[in-house]
């Protein structure tokens, strides 16, 4: 059983069921406030407020075809396959209204797109027509007849006036802005973007730019955070990396949840000598959400709450911290946005290749997506252990081994997160 230890030292903590974990964050998720971006910034916005349909689309009853707008019941004639001539009355280019009604005997040239005249009722397509003039008027000759509504979009086909089209919470995406463009909202009510302070611990960390020395190692954690949290639809603010040194780290915090709305650490949570961010929850216990989840990669994955601001301290290991903010942070950026589904996608698939897992956590496994097929399996990475790095990359989801399996069999089925 996974629940238990007590949680009285940093050896002995009670771990959370991942769903459990996922709640006490999202408590403190809340919606943010909104502003006004223009029409062409809102993609990947998610909306503030419902918006419903000022007028009708289409707006009028619209052409279909290249043609002559007629009435319908004029044409049954060519059946005894003779031509119907009708006196062309009108041109309607797109763009244009028509002059008047189309009555019994008349027709109107009109083009894709345009306003259908009353009384018009049909479009036959020019291909199917001939021309003359009589008389100095001139004709449209029809050979075949044609139903009533046919090449003609009735007004408010699409969507009439008062429906609503979008609601608030979706995440908008460049079908989202045809519509909004399409009813002229041009400045588009979103909900803020939260911002995520980023700092990363750790004494044997080197800027991206220094050249490697022994026993040290590029700071990895950081860029990727930035990269995830932007993908998420947060804000990032990279405050850097520091040594591994509590009061740094203490000032550092205390800085940081006071000024952005969500702050994710990375390293330093496990029982080390040097794990400071553990110490540094622990001291204010009050403050603390979990500091152990029953999860793997991710077990040391802590939280707290000060001021009504969460501090989300991933593990260093690379996986697990990745895999600590697909389950954690993401959700709460999208919450903070307004989403109306903050978590990520599950999704049944089959599974690939055999999987034995060692302990009673729940197992997220780095796996790639194949159709071999047509049916969708997920393919575990070979090395999918916490300290792993350069397995990420090649993930498009992750296998839920759930706590009772000891390993899975190829072929089975199994829930995986879809990442995004
Ligand atoms: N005695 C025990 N040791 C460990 C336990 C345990 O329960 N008892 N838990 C293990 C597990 S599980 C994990 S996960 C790690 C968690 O480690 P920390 O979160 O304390 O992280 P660090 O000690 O700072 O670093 C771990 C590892 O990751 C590398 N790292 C750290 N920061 C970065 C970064 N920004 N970019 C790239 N790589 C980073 C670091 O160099 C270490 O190799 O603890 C186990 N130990
Ligand atoms: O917390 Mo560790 O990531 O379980 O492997
Ligand atoms: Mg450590």
């Amino acid at each position: 059983m996974a629940n238990r230890e007590p949680m009285d030292n940093k050896f002995g903590r009670k771990a959370l069921q991942v769903k459990e974990a996922q709640m006490k964050i999202m408590a403190y998720a809340a919606r943010l406030e909104s502003e006004t971006v223009p029409l062409e910034a809102a993609p990947g916005r998610y909306l503030a407020d419902n918006v419903a349909a000022p007028h009708p689309f289409p707006a009028f009853n619209r052409s279909g075809m290249d043609g002559y707008a007629v009435v319908s019941a004029d044409t049954a004639n060519c059946r005894e396959g003779g031509t119907v001539w009708l006196n062309v009355v009108d041109n309607i280019p797109c763009g244009s209204v028509p002059s008047g009604e189309i009555i019994s005997g008349t027709a109107a040239r009109i083009m894709t797109g345009a306003q259908v005249p009353e009384g018009a009722d049909a479009v036959v397509m020019l291909e199917a027509t001939e021309t003359r003039e009589l008389n100095g008027v001139p004709q449209v000759g029809i050979r075949k007849p044609i139903l009533s509504g046919r090449n003609v979009t009735p007004r408010g086909l699409e969507i009439s006036e008062g429906d609503l089209v979008l609601a608030a919470g979706r995440k908008i995406a460049a079908g989202d802005i045809a519509v909004l463009a399409t009813f002229g909202i041009s400045d588009v009510p979103v909900i803020r973007r939260p911002k995520v302070g980023v700092f990363a611990t750790g004494s044997e960390l080197l800027d991206v730019k220094e050249p490697l020395q022994p026993g040290k190692i590029r700071n990895s954690n950081s860029p990727m955070l930035e990269a995830l949290v932007r993908e998420a639809g947060g804000e990032p603010v990279m405050l850097g990396a520091i040594a591994d040194d509590l009061d740094l780290a203490r000032s550092k915090v205390q800085m940081a949840l006071e000024t952005y709305d969500l702050v994710i650490t990375t390293g330093g949570v496990s029982v080390g000598d040097y794990d400071i961010m553990g110490d540094l929850v622990r001291e204010e216990a009050g403050d603390m959400l979990f500091n152990k989840v029953a999860m793997r990669p991710g077990s040391v994955t802590t939280a707290a709450v000060r001021g009504g601001k969460v501090l989300l301290a991933l593990s260093g290991n690379p996986g697990a911290s990745y895999i600590g903010f697909q389950l954690f942070a993401r959700p709460a950026i999208a919450s903070m946005q307004g989403a109306t589904e903050p978590f990520l996608p599950e999704w049944t698939v089959i599974l690939g290749a055999d999987y034995s897992k060692v302990n009673n956590y729940t197992r997220f496994v780095r796996a790639r997506l194949e159709l071999p097929d047509g049916n969708v399996y997920a393919y575990p990475a070979a090395l999918d252990a916490s300290s792993v790095m350069v397995t990420i990359k090649d993930s498009d989801c992750l296998i839920i081994v759930p706590p009772e399996e000891r390993g899975l069999t190829a072929g089975t089925k199994v829930q995986v997160i879809k990442l995004p």
